[in-house]
């Protein structure tokens, strides 16, 4: 065998061994030997076979300290004090795992700290007061919301250029408290300036245009208090039940002063002439990035047709001719927004306002890939979530969203969970508006702790006591990923919060890998650009 070591021994050994024995035995010397070609294939892998057993077997490192990942092979570890560069080549967990074998694998993001980023101003010496808000909106803001004390990062960032009538493009993380950042003005330059319209139909002077009903009813329920204790009306308007449903939530009096709504059903009312757009002065895109995408992008630029939006601050002045002020608020930004929204507003009457920690991973989440097979998802989430009724009974504990890419996988999952006794909601976009209302709000509540559920409730929705996400079907897009994943660990959160997904198809390992090497390298995440001008104060 130690013949065999190089490919010109290779090719001796393979002439003797290839060689029949009859003509050995009657070949003379002069005879020449007979010449047996062996392919350049087999030839390179036998090399490489042999430099394989002549390398050696690499050694775990394990090092001592806090990890930044850590993977079911601890060579692949990353301590947290490491950063890999953006040249580096990294050996990722997730290597190697379009192939079958590599089940059961997986690896974890750690928690790198424990509170959010966006949390971070909390500390520092900056109030409300500073940002420009007036006594009584800080009165009212400090009796609804006594927990809200001082600004967060993007409150700060947002409240103080909206005061001054500058239109803003806003991108912070998700759970960053974006709601206060755009209502708080709103209710201020509605208070500055009493309606002097009379006509027949209703006609807001605030809009909050947000892409499902659930966010309409969140937003309505912080918006309202506030509102109501300033003599602000806010109202809701949502579609799904018919016309008529519409028509009763605009007839409701006294009028709305603010009006959450979604695209469609708005669409609808104004095309009927319910509702006139002629008094707005304040309209919010809130998920910007979802409402500018192709489901919705017909209905909002109908909608922004109608709004008169002001060309810069100095039009803003006169109440009687009353033009709008526009805010664009998300958590993800695709490329090109900026091309989009030129066609509503000059670019030097926009402020972008975009985070530090826009599309990068939280680092106050922990976030665990698992490699499985699909048939072996159900028996894992069954034992997860019979894990977490375990603790929640021992103990307090918070409630679990599982997100499914489908509506019927959340139907046929529910039916599982049923047969193994585990209580549970569901929330899907293909339920009838009857059925879908008020599930997240329950959920909310806590009257029930487990959530089964499509994307509709990965955007925007809130709720300080999740405290697990599992994505039972790895997202489609890492937006998506970011949406989902941001249900967790939110500024007030109360508990800390996990991530789980369960990784299955080639396409889930593309992301997978992208994901991993972002948190590797601490960057954002790829292919999110934004059209980004200013930052956001960087965070130590
Ligand atoms: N200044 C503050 N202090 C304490 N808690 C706050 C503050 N501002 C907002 N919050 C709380 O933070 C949570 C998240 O806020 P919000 O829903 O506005 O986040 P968001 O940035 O809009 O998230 P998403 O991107 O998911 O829509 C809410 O429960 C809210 O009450």
């Amino acid at each position: 065998m130690a013949l065999a070591r190089s490919p010109q021994l290779l090719i001796l050994t393979a002439r003797f061994l290839l060689v029949p024995r009859r003509d050995l035995a009657v070949s003379g010397p002069s005879e020449p030997l007979p010449v047996v070609r062996i392919p350049r294939a087999l030839q390179r892998r036998q090399e490489q076979r042999q430099n394989g057993r002549r390398s050696a077997p690499r050694p775990a490192i394990v090092r001592p300290g806090r990890l930044l990942i850590s993977a079911r092979r601890p060579e692949l570890n990353q301590p947290a004090r490491l950063t890999l560069a953006r040249w580096e080549n990294a050996p990722l967990a997730s290597r190697g795992w379009k192939n079958r074998r590599s089940r059961w694998d997986h690896f974890s993001i750690e928690r790198a700290q424990h509170e959010a980023p966006a949390l971070r101003n909390l500390s520092s010496k900056s109030s409300f007061a500073d940002l420009g808000l007036e006594p009584r909106v800080l009165r009212v803001l400090q009796e609804i919301a006594p927990e809200v004390v001082r600004p967060t990062t993007v409150q700060s960032s947002t409240i103080p250029p909206l005061l001054r009538g500058r239109h803003i493009l806003c991108a912070a993380e998700t759970g960053s408290g974006k709601t206060l950042s755009y209502l708080l003005p709103l209710l201020q330059r509605l208070l500055g300036r009493p309606s002097l319209y009379s006509g027949s139909i209703p006609a807001p002077r605030g809009l909050v245009l947000v892409p499902s009903r659930e966010l309409a009813e969140q937003v309505r329920a912080v918006a309202q208090p506030l509102g109501s204790s300033l003599g602000i009306q806010v109202r809701q308007l949502w579609g799904g039940r018919g016309m008529s449903r519409i028509r009763l939530q605009l007839s409701k009096q006294p009028p709305a002063d603010i009006l959450v709504a979604t695209p469609g059903a708005l669409w609808k009312s104004l095309k009927r002439q319910l509702i006139s757009l002629n008094q707005l002065s304040f309209l919010v895109l809130d998920e910007a990035d979802t409402l500018l995408d192709e489901s919705f992008l017909e209905f909002v630029d109908y909608i922004l047709g109608k709004s008169h939006i002001a060309e810069g601050p100095d039009e803003l002045k006169d109440p009687f001719n009353p033009k709008a002020q526009l805010a664009l608020v998300g958590a993800t930004f695709p490329e090109g927004v900026g091309q989009l929204l030129s066609k509503v507003a000059t670019s030097d009457s926009l402020t972008t306002i975009t985070s530090s920690k826009l599309h990068c991973i939280m680092p106050h989440v922990k976030q665990t890939f698992m490699r499985l097979k699909g048939a072996e998802k159900v028996a894992e989430l069954v034992q997860i979530l019979k894990q977490h009724d375990r603790a929640h009974r021992t103990g307090p504990s918070g409630t679990v969203l599982v997100f499914c890419n489908s509506s019927s996988t959340v139907n046929w999952l529910g039916y599982i969970l049923d047969d193994h006794k585990i209580q549970h909601l569901r929330l899907q976009g293909q339920m009838p508006a009857s059925m879908r209302a008020g599930i997240f709000q329950s959920f909310q509540k806590g009257s029930e702790d487990i959530l089964l559920c499509t994307d509709i409730a990965s955007r925007g929705l809130d709720s300080t006591h999740v405290e697990l996400v599992v994505n039972y079907d790895f997202p489609l897009t890492l937006q998506d990923y970011i949406h989902r994943a941001g249900r967790v660990g939110r500024v007030g959160s109360e508990v800390p919060g996990t991530v789980i997904s369960f990784v299955t198809h080639p396409w889930d390992v593309s992301l997978v890998q992208k994901i991993e090497l972002a948190a590797r390298r601490k960057r954002s995440l790829p292919g999110l650009g934004t059209s980004v001008k200013e930052t956001l104060p960087q965070l130590a």
